[in-house]
């Protein structure tokens, strides 16, 4: 069994942060753990009050994880606030960990800022240098590499600028785009494309958090970079078709999709 971690926050109503990561790490048959930075009260229709864990909390519960567990990937989420990322940064560090898969979360699709505003460089400065793989989406992407992006060229100019800053591979990823969801990945040298048709959802909620754990679990279970995400990319496409109409507003994506199926358990159809 591979160990996997997930360092980001709790999303209460299950579908992004935590949650969504520790489906994912399930459903690749991965053993999950998490080090919670900060705990969102939030639903399907939006983020209504944050509480962040102190650094202190956060370095002792990375310590106690490394202290005694072989940790073979790490996925980074929602990290907050400053004290927040240069914990992690400390720890990771000290503990030289491997397969670091940064999810560089800022605002949720609903709009909240989940990274303050005085953050940003920190997380520029401290933890991408770390990242095996560094995965935002295009508003982050544009934040990171300070540019306007409005197309495939544009995400590729993009992910040379943020390959400059010390991430060993970038994705970024087209959900936010109008056509076809095509995300980019560069290794440093070449660029390559991961192409699926946009599925006509409003249940794309955590889709990021999920992508970036199946990579992270991936990665654990000795793949490649490139079929690291091409398995991830195929993975999130099944949960985002399956994905469930809870709540009045964006839904979760389905997790378990080719579980359920092989089962013979009748959900998510
Ligand atoms: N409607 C869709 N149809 C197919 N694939 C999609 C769709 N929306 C997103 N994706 C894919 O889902 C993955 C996550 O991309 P996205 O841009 O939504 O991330 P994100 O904005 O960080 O997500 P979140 O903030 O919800 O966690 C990418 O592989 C993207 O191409
Ligand atoms: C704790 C936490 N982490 C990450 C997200 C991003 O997901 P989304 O953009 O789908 O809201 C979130 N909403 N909550």
């Amino acid at each position: 069994m591979k160990n996997v971690l997930t360092i980001a926050g709790s999303d209460s109503c299950g579908g992004a942060g935590i949650q969504a990561d520790l489906k994912t790490f399930s459903a690749h048959g991965v053993f999950g753990m998490s080090v919670i930075t900060a705990v969102t009260a939030q639903n399907t229709q939006g983020v209504f009050g944050v509480q962040d864990i102190s650094g202190e909390i956060i370095s002792k519960q990375i310590q106690v994880i490394f202290e005694d567990i072989m940790v073979s990937a790490v996925k980074i989420g929602m990290v907050s606030q400053i004290e927040t990322i240069n914990a992690i940064a400390d720890e990771l560090i000290k503990y030289k960990a491997e397969n670091i898969v940064l999810d560089p979360v800022m605002v949720s699709k609903s709009g909240f800022h989940l990274l303050k505003k005085d953050a940003k460089e920190a997380l520029i400065n401290r933890l991408l240098p770390l990242a095996k793989i560094i995965t935002p989406n295009i508003p982050e992407a544009e934040v990171i590499a300070n540019m306007k992006i409005r197309d495939i060229s544009d995400m590729e100019k993009a992910a040379e600028i943020i390959s400059g800053m010390g991430p060993r591979n970038v994705l970024i990823k087209g959900g936010h785009l109008e056509i076809d969801a095509i995300d980019v990945l560069y290794d440093g040298k070449n660029m390559k494309h991961f192409e699926t048709e946009r599925i006509q959802t409003n249940n794309t909620h955590g889709t990021g958090c999920t992508l970036s754990s199946a990579i992270a679990s991936n990665l654990a279970l000795g793949y490649t970079i490139y079929d690291a995400v091409k398995l991830a990319k195929e993975y999130i496409t099944v949960a985002i078709r399956h994905s469930f109409p809870i709540g009045k507003g964006v839904g979760p994506v389905n997790h378990f999709y080719s579980l359920y199926k092989r089962a013979g358990v009748n959900i998510g159809e």
